[in-house]
């Protein structure tokens, strides 16, 4: 079934919270275009365009890209997709970057994912990520069917330079300081839905039962 209009959405959480795991299965379910800052971050860093070498230490060292650079990567990404239904992953994650993604395209869905740091801060060093891809895995919730591979192509995973755990409390530092801001930005236009738990399994229902309300299923 084609979906009746577009439909932009963003999905929001500190990191680790599962933001790249229910993206994949919205994008399953729902075939929204998918697109994350940090996956196009980390493309640059391994490409070593100019970019990717200026901001590698700032990722590295748990901070956020300053807001110029980040808003014009993924503005100009987006003319690509601004045909279809999308879904932004780790962008906005200041209210700077909101309010320029608002001056291009509304936002229709907010979805936060409210996870207790100490579940995220166990995860996060058990994480393995397929680069090329942006599929992640987790040695004790997912783990990829031959250890150190991705399932679907067979090549090498890697674990993140900034999934250490002084890095992670960095950054969850950043996501308290400059990103829940935004969420007070999207609750004060009213697109802000927030799911709570400790498990993507027992939230993930509740999200496409929610999604399913305003989108069409893929056949
Ligand atoms: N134990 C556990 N790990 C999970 C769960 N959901 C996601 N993960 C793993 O936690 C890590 C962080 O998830 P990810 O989707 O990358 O989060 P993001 O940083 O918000 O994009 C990954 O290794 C996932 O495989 C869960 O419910 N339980
Ligand atoms: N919108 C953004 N603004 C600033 N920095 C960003 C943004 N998106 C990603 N980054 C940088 O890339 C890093 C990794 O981002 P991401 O892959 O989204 O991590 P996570 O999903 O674990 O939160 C961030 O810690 C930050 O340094």
């Amino acid at each position: 079934m084609l979906l009746q209009r577009i439909f932009r959405a963003v999905i929001m959480g500190p990191p680790g919270s599962g933001k790249g795991t229910v993206s994949g299965r919205i994008v399953k379910s729902f075939g929204l275009m998918h697109l994350s800052s940090g996956d196009l971050l980390r493309a640059n860093i391994k490409a070593k365009t100019e970019l990717g070498l200026l901001m590698k230490s700032c990722i590295d060292q748990g901070q956020l890209v300053p807001d110029d650079v980040i808003s014009r990567l993924i503005l100009t990404e987006m003319r690509n997709i601004d045909q279809s239904s999308w879904l932004l992953d780790g962008f906005p994650r200041t209210v700077s970057q909101a309010e320029s993604l608002d001056n291009v395209y509304s936002v229709d869905t907010v979805i936060n994912l409210d996870v207790p740091y100490q579940t995220i801060k166990q995860r996060l060093t058990s994480r393995w990520l397929h680069l090329p891809s942006g599929r992640v895995y987790n040695i004790d919730f997912n783990p990829p069917k031959i250890a150190g591979l991705d399932d679907v192509t067979g090549e090498p995973l890697i674990q993140r330079d900034d999934d250490t755990p002084e890095t992670v409390i960095r950054r969850l530092k950043a996501y308290e300081n400059q990103t829940q801001p935004v969420l007070e930005y999207y609750r004060s236009k009213g697109v802000l839905k927030t799911f709570s738990g400790t498990e993507t399994n027992q939230i993930w229902p509740h999200i496409q039962a929610f999604l399913s309300k305003k989108l069409s299923p893929q056949n």
